[in-house]
Parts: structure tokens; sequence; C-alpha cells
């Protein structure tokens, strides 16, 4: 606007000038020469404004493109960052779901979906720890299915892995709420109960015994399953291994008093 308004009375001024000195009347004025030169100036003033007026829209432009691509720019790094954010999300929802699956499977018998061995060790350290601190009784039993061998060799494999299944089922019915149990090894499983002196387990045990004693399994003939058990109750000062022992030698004695039977070692 400015720039439209100062060239249009500029170029008024110079046309004015430009027909004062072509008119032939002046031609001879003294002042014929310093208005020419006069002229010439404005002329390449008016050049040279409008160069720079040029070059100052040029850098205007730039500046414009500039600040317009930095938003761009800036706009184009939000995205990526939302998105990183999204991925890693996804990344520790994913790490917590294999560390959890991970976990179950350190700590649970596939088969039976019962705690195994290793988780069954600890659980019993802690068990023992607990018992002393608070100078409670402890019992401990070991279980084994009668003839086992017998099922897989009759039924196959996999009605001896359906009849581990409603073993642990029947093994569940007979204890009590806070008892503890899981799956030792093979047909063998491991009985925790806390705050349980020897009597108490004796009843406790019959009861799972007699629940095991309910499980069937096969078609046309079904063969009734039995278990032998041992237990023991803890004593002062003992390591997990020293309570296992004794719960296997009572164990062994049920087997050999001929099964399906419940043997105590004090
Ligand atoms: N189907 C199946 N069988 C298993 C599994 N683990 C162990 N066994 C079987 O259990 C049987 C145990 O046999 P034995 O140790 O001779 O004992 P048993 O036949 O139960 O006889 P007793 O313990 O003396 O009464 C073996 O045939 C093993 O193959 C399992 O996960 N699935």
């Amino acid at each position: 606007m400015t720039k439209t308004r100062a060239s249009q009375a500029g170029r008024e001024i110079l046309e004015r000038v430009q027909a004062l000195l072509e008119d032939p009347d002046h031609q001879d004025n003294p002042l014929y020469e310093a208005l020419e030169g006069l002229r010439e100036y404005a002329l390449a003033q008016d050049q040279r404004l409008e160069r720079l007026m040029r070059i100052s829209d040029g850098y205007h432009l730039l500046e414009r493109n500039h600040t317009q691509s930095l938003a761009v720019r800036c706009d184009r790094q939000l995205r990526r960052m939302e998105k990183m954010a999204r991925i890693s999300d996804q990344y520790q929802k994913t790490l917590w779901e294999v560390t959890e699956s991970l976990r179950e499977a350190a700590n649970q018998d596939p088969l039976t979906g019962l705690a195994n061995r290793r988780f069954l060790m600890e659980r019993l350290k802690d068990e023992i720890q607990r018992a002393e601190r608070k100078d409670t009784r402890l019992a401990l039993c070991l279980m084994d299915v009668d003839h086992f061998k017998r099922i897989n060799d009759r039924f196959g494999h996999e009605v001896g892995d359906t009849a581990l299944c409603e073993i642990a089922g029947a093994v569940r019915q007979g204890l009590r709420r806070y008892d503890l149990y899981g799956r030792w090894g093979g047909e063998e499983f491991l009985l925790v109960l806390p705050q349980t002196g020897l009597s108490e387990a004796g009843a406790v045990i019959d009861r799972v015994r007699q629940e095991v004693g309910q499980v069937t399994v096969g078609e046309g003939e079904p063969l009734t399953l039995s278990a032998s058990f041992g237990y023991t109750c803890l004593h002062v000062g003992e390591d997990p291994n020293d309570i296992l022992k004794r719960a296997d030698i009572a164990l062994f004695r049920a087997k050999e008093a001929g099964r399906n039977r419940v043997e105590q070692e004090p």
C-alpha cells in the first residue's frame, strides 16, 4: 500500500518533469541541465528503492516459509513421539504378559495347573519359617497314587493324564482352605498343612484318601483309584529336607503295608 502510493506520487512528478524537459520552450532554460540531472537521480533512487523493497519482500517470504516449515516439522515430531509412546505402551503390556506367563510356567505344573515342585519348595521354606517364628505346628504329607502304571498300561497315557487331573481335584476337596498342595512329580503330590498337629493332620489326610478313592478311570470296567500317604510334623530347627525325609519314610511304610493307607512318622 505504502509502496504503491510512494511510487505513484514519484511517477507523477517524474512525468511532469519529463514533460517540462521535452517542451522546446524550456530547452534553453538555465535550470534544464540541473532538472535533467535531478530526474535521472530520482529515477535511479526509485529503482534502488524498488530493489530494496523486493529484497525486503523476499526476506519476509523466506521468514514466513521458515516459520511454517518449523510448525510442520514440530507437528511431525509430535506425531512421531505419540506413535513411539503408543508403541512403548504396547511393548510394556507385552513384556508384562510375557513375564506373567514365565512366572506361571516357573511355578505351575502344566498338566494339572497345580503348584509345581519348585514353587512348593519355596512355600515350604516360608511355612517352616512362619511356624518357627509364631511357634505353631506344621504338618507335611507325601501322597503317591497306587499302581498308577496299571492305568497307563490298561487305558493309555492320555487317560492316565486325565486321572492325574481328577486326583488333583479330589485332593482339593479333602483339604481345608488354607492348606497348600501341589504336584511333587509323576504321580506324587505334596500336602502342607499349616498350624496343624499330628492328630488333626491324620484326620484331614484320611479325608483326602477317601476323596481320591472316589475317582474312577476308564470305560467298560473302570478302575477305582487309591493313594498312599505318609505324614509327619515339623521338629524344632529342621530344614525342608529333614521333614520331607521323614514323610517319605512314612509313605514307604504305607506302601509296604498294602497301599490305600495313611501312615505317620512322629
Ligand atoms: N499318564 C501319566 N503317567 C505318568 C505321569 N508321570 C508319571 N507317570 C507314570 O506313573 C507310573 C508310576 O509307576 P511306578 O513308580 O511303578 O508306581 P505305581 O505303578 O504307581 O506303583 P506304586 O507306586 O508302587 O503303587 C509310571 O508308569 C509313570 O510313567 C504323567 O504325567 N502322566
